[in-house]
């Protein structure tokens, strides 16, 4: 099974970014957040126009892919989805999120992940109101609430997004959608709260797993209890 329409609505699923991983053992970061039950493996492309930051490509993706069976959450970051959808799904990503502020027509943009055969996010910048999102949840599988600024890892949590998410939650369920809601940046054992306090049923974290003092299996396992005494309302 590696379709992300398949994975639970109901629950918390943990999607760990590789970019806070230590880059000279990738191989063996990656099978320490699958041994510590990630649900997917999130992965941040950054092309320098879009973001201030360049992170990796579909070489990188193509390795990844060879070491896991779980959902590739690629998270594009770049002015241009339509032009490199294809090549992104070729080297094993599952699924595309692409932001709403891209240089791309939205509609394209979906077209053009469909097309390449992966599931299809929509991700909103902080600045951006999660109204912009509301015509395009029929034709989308995931909502990507940024809680940082995109373009970095290790950044502070914007709780001032919390409205943001729960809106969003609030359509999905008012429009009994399948769509998953995502929340990615600066999502720790603390900030996980109020985050799935809200509606979020997808959690990134990069730093707060990949750089856990403990390992990244155990910051997997403090988000989830973390959120195991929740009534999440999703
Ligand atoms: O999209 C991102 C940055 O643009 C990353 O996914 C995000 O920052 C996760 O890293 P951290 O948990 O360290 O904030
Ligand atoms: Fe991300």
């Amino acid at each position: 099974m590696r379709d992300l329409r398949e994975l639970p609505l109901d629950r918390i699923l943990v999607s760990p970014s590789v970019l806070a991983a230590d880059f000279t053992e990738l191989a063996a970061e990656i099978d320490r957040a699958v041994q510590g039950k990630a649900d997917l493996i999130h992965l941040d492309v950054m092309d320098g126009c879009f973001v201030p930051n360049i992170s990796f490509g579909p070489p990188v993706i193509k390795s990844i892919r060879k070491r896991t069976e779980l959902i590739l959450d690629t998270h594009i970051m770049i002015e241009h989805p339509v032009r490199y959808a294809k090549a992104f799904a070729e080297a094993g990503s599952d699924h595309l999120t692409f932001h709403l502020e891209c240089a791309d027509p939205t509609a394209e943009a979906i077209e053009a992940i469909r097309q390449a055969g992966c599931t299809v996010g929509i991700s909103l910048k902080p600045a951006t109101p999660a109204e912009a999102v509301f015509p395009w949840l029929d034709r989308i599988d995931l909502v990507l609430v940024m809680t940082v600024e995109p373009g970095f890892g290790g950044q502070k949590f914007m709780a001032d997004q919390m409205p943001k998410i729960a809106a969003i939650r609030r359509e999905i369920k008012r429009r009994n959608l399948h769509v998953q809601l995502e929340a990615d940046g600066g999502i720790d054992e603390t900030t996980v709260i109020p985050t799935a306090s809200c509606g979020a049923n997808m959690i990134v974290a990069g730093t707060s797993v990949f750089r856990h003092p403990g390992g990244a299996a155990e910051g997997i396992r403090l988000l989830h209890d973390a959120v195991s005494v929740l009534d999440t309302n999703l």
